[in-house]
């Protein structure tokens, strides 16, 4: 569609051509201003021609035209008032990018002569975005009025729900009454063929619930046994949106670049789509837990357990349970075994970060698929050192951590793993040696800078597609003859009944897994990546942000 001329609000003196195609809608400035140079009168064009994608375009809607306009803040009289020579006019609300992948909706107003025209531009361009059928018309969301600071329900009523009736996507809202309601309701009652998509209001341990949900329903649904570890899972039918509202935000900050309500609002509505790896977590053939970021033993399990205790603390209780976790410097024996990932493109320290559109887990995701691998976990893998394709190491960790992508958060922009992939098929197994208090706050440290946290002798990193831990004190019968002849099984006995008791001192043998910010009590585990099982409504962190901060959306 062509016509000329409007004007737009944002240079009420200006006057533009605006055309629009399937993919973009593009003004270009048709006025011309005079510029003197040494005494000649010259005509140079000023700004010139900006355009935002269709995809963009959140809403369009006619405007009731004012007959005064803002200028710099302050209402003012125009000579001649835009209602009088342009009666008519329509708002496009699209996305804009402003600083750290942070987006937010902006209007753009067209003024025209013909009230015909204004609303054959509304018409034209609704039919437009009706043409974008990965846009989400329908949602069901959940939200935790407890997550985070508790903000969950005005951060969406304020924040989120104004910019899904403006997008005319309509929801059905569940305000959640207890820990797992959500996950329930999915699992069992939940209408799904209703919706395009879920979304949950909260932080990574109601995303957790919602996964489960929809994850167990549709292997209930297509008979597939969850509890066998070697069972190839049906990837979920419907999307998954997340409103940050919670304590740490990983997985929302590490698929979009940023934890804000309205960025991830904006991502839903434009209908995006991010593919994510999940794990599957078992223990002799009984299923456990799902996880899409960081699984944790020792460090992390620890400062989760003694997190959930000061909950009253809000976000906070991370770093006052961090600081009290380092200084206590436990650490824990076992064996760890994997499949490393070897024909993948990409390894843990190659430096490459994982973006929209990203190259390596398309094509390990196309790799997987036309191969049809099945990694079977091999449960005869002894204690050698390498058996098969699978790798044993024995010995004491502080922690163990498999990050299934960069679990970049506030308190780590850049992550556990800067370099792990959502959608590759992998996950980043870091093991962290016994080593002093000091090199383990150099490595902690180096989260938050530019420094390698791998680039140490205590710490190591492996892409894998399965692993398992087995703790030192039920690994074999011949381990437990053998301790209690050096004395160990009173000691160990002992920090089992302490376990429960911490203020006695002793140093417990367990540690527990922290999976997706929820606790795992078993220690014993294996995992599987279930290559992009998920879709989430995001589209991994955009590169370069176009034009940052600029005053309109996309200046060509
Ligand atoms: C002394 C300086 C220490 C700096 C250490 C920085 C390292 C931070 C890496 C954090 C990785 C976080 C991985 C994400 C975990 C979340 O799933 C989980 C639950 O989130 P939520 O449901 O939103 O509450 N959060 C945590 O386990 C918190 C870990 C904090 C560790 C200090
Ligand atoms: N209505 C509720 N009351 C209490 N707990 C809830 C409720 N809804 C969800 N939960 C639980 O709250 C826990 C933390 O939720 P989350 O949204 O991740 O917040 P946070 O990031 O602060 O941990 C999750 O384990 C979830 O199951
Ligand atoms: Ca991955």
């Amino acid at each position: 569609m062509e016509e000329k001329p409007l004007r737009n609000t944002e240079h009420l003196r200006r006057v533009f051509e605006v055309t629009l195609n399937r993919v973009l809608l593009t003004w270009k400035e048709l006025q011309t201003k005079k510029k003197r140079v040494s005494g000649k009168i010259h005509n140079t064009f000023k700004a010139g021609s900006y355009s935002v994608p269709v995809s963009e375009i959140v809403a369009v809607r006619e405007t009731e035209v004012d007959s005064r306009t803002k200028d710099d803040g302050r209402w003012q009289k125009m000579s001649q008032k835009p209602s009088e020579a342009y009666p008519y006019a329509f708002t496009v609300s699209c996305v804009e990018r402003a600083s750290r992948h942070r987006w937010r909706c902006s209007d753009v107003t067209f003024h025209c002569t013909d009230g015909l025209v204004c609303q054959q531009w509304v018409q034209t361009i609704r039919e437009q975005l009706s043409l974008l059928t990965c846009r989400p018309k329908h949602l069901l969301v959940y939200i935790n009025p407890y997550g985070g600071k508790q903000q969950g329900k005005r951060i969406y009523e304020e924040k989120v729900a104004p910019l899904f009736s403006r997008a005319s996507v309509s929801t059905d809202v569940i305000v959640t009454e207890h820990a797992n309601h959500a996950r329930e309701h999915l699992k069992t009652e939940a209408e799904l063929k209703k919706y395009d998509g879920v979304v949950c209001v909260g932080g990574d341990g109601m995303f957790s619930e919602v996964i489960h949900g929809l994850i167990t329903r549709t292997q209930r649904d297509c008979g597939v046994d969850q509890d066998s570890a070697e069972e190839r899972l049906v990837p979920c039918g419907l999307r998954i949106g997340i409103i940050p509202a919670g304590s740490t935000d990983c997985i929302c900050y590490a698929t979009v670049g940023i934890n804000d309500p309205v960025t991830s609002a904006l991502h839903i509505i434009v209908g995006d789509s991010q593919p994510l790896d999940v794990c599957s977590v078992h223990h002799n053939n009984t299923f456990l837990k799902y996880s899409v970021s960081l699984l944790g033993y020792g460090f992390y399990g620890d400062v989760l357990a003694d997190s959930e205790r000061k909950r009253w603390m809000g976000p906070a209780r991370y770093d006052f349970s961090g600081v009290k976790t380092f200084l206590t410097h436990n650490y824990y024996e076992g064996t760890v075994s994997f499949l490393p990932a070897t024909d993948v493109l990409g390894s843990p320290r190659d430096k490459t970060v994982c973006t929209t559109g990203c190259y390596v887990c398309q094509r390990n995701g196309q790799l997987l698929s036309e191969a049809n691998q099945d990694y079977r976990v091999d449960e005869d893998a002894s204690d050698s050192e390498c058996d098969g394709d699978w790798r044993v190491i024995r010995g004491k960790f502080l922690a163990i951590n498999a990050a299934s992508m960069s679990c970049a958060c506030p308190r780590s922009p850049k992550g556990l793993s800067p370099s792990a992939h959502l959608a590759d098929g992998t996950t980043d197994l870091i093991l962290v040696r016994k080593c002093s208090r000091i090199n383990f706050l150099r490595h902690l440290l180096r989260h938050t800078s530019k420094d390698d946290q791998f680039d140490l002798d205590f710490v190591e990193v492996h892409r894998v597609r399965k692993f398992r831990f087995t703790p030192r004190h039920c690994e074999s019968d011949a381990d437990l003859q053998l301790d209690l002849r050096e004395g160990g099984a009173g000691k160990r006995l002992f920090s089992q009944i302490c376990r429960d008791h911490p203020a006695c001192g002793c140093t417990p043998i367990y540690s527990s897994w922290n999976c997706d910010g929820e606790i795992l009590p078993h220690a014993a585990i294996q995992v599987g990546v279930h290559s992009q099982l998920i879709q989430l409504f995001a589209r991994g962190i955009e590169e370069k942000p176009v034009f940052e901060d600029a005053g309109v959306p996309c200046v060509a």
